[in-house]
């Protein structure tokens, strides 16, 4: 096996490069167009060859990691067989609801230091690692795992830097190895039905899209020990820009066939003042608690604009810090009308129910309509299984069923790279009064000839 360990694996990503841009220092334009010289072929469309039960492997089962596990284990064809995870109390909890409430073989269980999940890795009966650990780990461990043999499959968002971005696809196109990062809002209901309606031309010619993460959870900065803001809370002081950009980002890039017929081109970013989680901070601990003493920089809103290729504009938005109703907006406009979200509302010059200066809020017929396949075939016993109203279930069920049938996934690692970068190249934007930045071509150019992502029917 070659494993790169962590110190190896930093040294090549450039760590001084990655610390200026996570701190969001400046750094030339010209920087992101280089193309770095390819190491194999590209992986557009890659078809791992047909598996009859999948086995995985899980690094990282605290709070999202744990559901990914339940989940899991309701999944005809998948087998878990060895569970990562540094924190012995979650790695037995997860060990415990297999055995005793699945009545499934106990798995291999890893503990211990930061890199056991290398000797997880050394295992030859495993053919898929889900990684669902904090993000400064999800390049080092995709990356392990696909010099290993296997195929990652990776939390949001994919990697933190354009140096990390570029070693993942570069790795994935050396070893031949899917690496999906799991954008789960693209299988849920609503994202599923615009895309089929965009397919069928509702909307007309796509124009505009808008997206974001708005979602209150400072209440996390009270988690210090373990847990999403034992981590996740450091982010706010050390980079000024949209922290998390994939999830409203995956579907109206699928909507727009992003890295298939069109790509993202450069990006300009802009951030509020960084108020809402000092005062959290003042508010809701003592004067000489650690979260007051932390200098937090991440602006309380990040707006980002993305023009593509074609000349579509999208505006990504990032705000886990004010209070306000959750949004990821989910707004898709076209030359003959706009679908929107939170709350849904479509108005369409021909083909709608009401004028289009008017919002038709009533979804019951356009779901009747337009429901994705998928999600006619899949949809009750997603929602049985739960997670996010049932889009992880599908999520996860869709992955082992391409596994298994021969066909590529829906996600490739050209996916999550271009929409993760948005993080590390907002910080960039913010830092320099909001400059215009190019956007990585991580496909090579391969994004004129792939195939748009069809309307699966199962
Ligand atoms: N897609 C979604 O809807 C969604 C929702 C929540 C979280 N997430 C993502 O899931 C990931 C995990 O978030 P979380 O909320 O579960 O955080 P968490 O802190 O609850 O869990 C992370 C787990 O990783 C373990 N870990 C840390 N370093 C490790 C190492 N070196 N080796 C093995 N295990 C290690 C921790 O002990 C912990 O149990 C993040 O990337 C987050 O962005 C995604």
């Amino acid at each position: 096996m070659k494993n790169i360990n962590r110190r190896d694996f930093l040294k090549a990503a450039g760590a001084a490069a990655a610390a200026s841009v996570v701190a969001g220092c400046a750094s030339s334009n010209q920087n992101n167009s280089i193309v770095p010289k390819q190491q194999g072929r590209s992986v557009i469309g890659l078809v791992a060859p047909k598996m009859d039960v999948v086995r995985v492997g899980f690094i990282g089962v605290g709070q999202r990691g744990y559901g990914h596990v339940k989940r899991m284990s309701h999944i005809d064809g998948a087998r878990i067989v060895a569970i990562c995870d540094t924190h012995d109390e979650v790695l037995e909890k997860s060990a415990d609801y297999l055995v005793r409430e699945r009545g499934l073989p106990k798995p291999a269980l890893y503990r211990g230091g930061d890199l056991a999940y290398q000797e997880m890795l050394n295992r030859d009966d495993i053919d898929i690692v889900i990684i669902s650990t904090p993000w400064k780990w999800h390049a080092p461990m995709a990356i392990d795992t696909m010099n290993s043999g296997k195929h990652a499959f990776v939390e949001v968002p994919l990697a933190l830097t354009v140096e990390e971005m570029w070693q993942i696809v570069d790795t994935a196109e050396r070893t031949q190895k899917n690496c999906m990062m799991m954008e789960n809002v693209n299988y849920g209901r609503d994202e599923l039905m615009v895309l089929n309606m965009v397919r069928q031309g509702v909307f007309g010619e796509l124009l505009h899209g808008e997206a974001a993460y708005i979602h209150e959870l400072r209440w996390q900065m009270k988690e210090i020990e373990h847990k999403t803001g034992s981590w996740r809370t450091h982010w706010h002081t050390k980079r000024d820009g949209n922290l998390y950009p994939t999830h409203g980002l995956g579907p109206v890039s699928q909507y727009m066939n992003i890295n298939r017929g069109d790509r993202f081109d450069y990006l300009t970013s802009m951030s509020s003042p960084a108020l809402g989680r000092a005062a959290y901070a003042k508010r809701e601990f003592p004067a000489d608690h650690e979260r007051n003493q932390l200098h937090y920089i991440a602006g309380d809103m990040n707006t980002t604009m993305i023009k593509t290729i074609k000349g579509r504009s999208i505006m990504v938005q990032h705000d886990t810090t004010t209070p306000r109703p959750y949004s990821r907006h989910n707004l898709i406009q076209g030359t003959n009308g706009v679908f929107a979200g939170f709350p849904n509302r479509i108005a369409l010059e021909q083909g709608g129910a009401k004028s289009f200066h008017e919002w038709d809020y009533e979804m019951d017929p356009w779901y009747k309509q337009y429901d994705h396949p998928l999600w006619t075939k899949m949809g009750e016993e997603a929602q049985r299984n739960g997670g996010h109203g049932g889009m992880d279930f599908l999520m996860f069920w869709r992955m082992i069923y391409c596994l298994r049938n021969g066909e590529a996934l829906d996600q490739d690692v050209y996916d999550g790279a271009a929409w993760s970068v948005i993080s590390p190249l907002s910080a960039q934007s913010v830092a320099n009064r909001s400059e215009s930045l190019s956007i990585p071509d991580f496909t090579r150019g391969a994004w004129k000839t792939a195939k748009p992502l069809g309307i699966v029917t199962v």
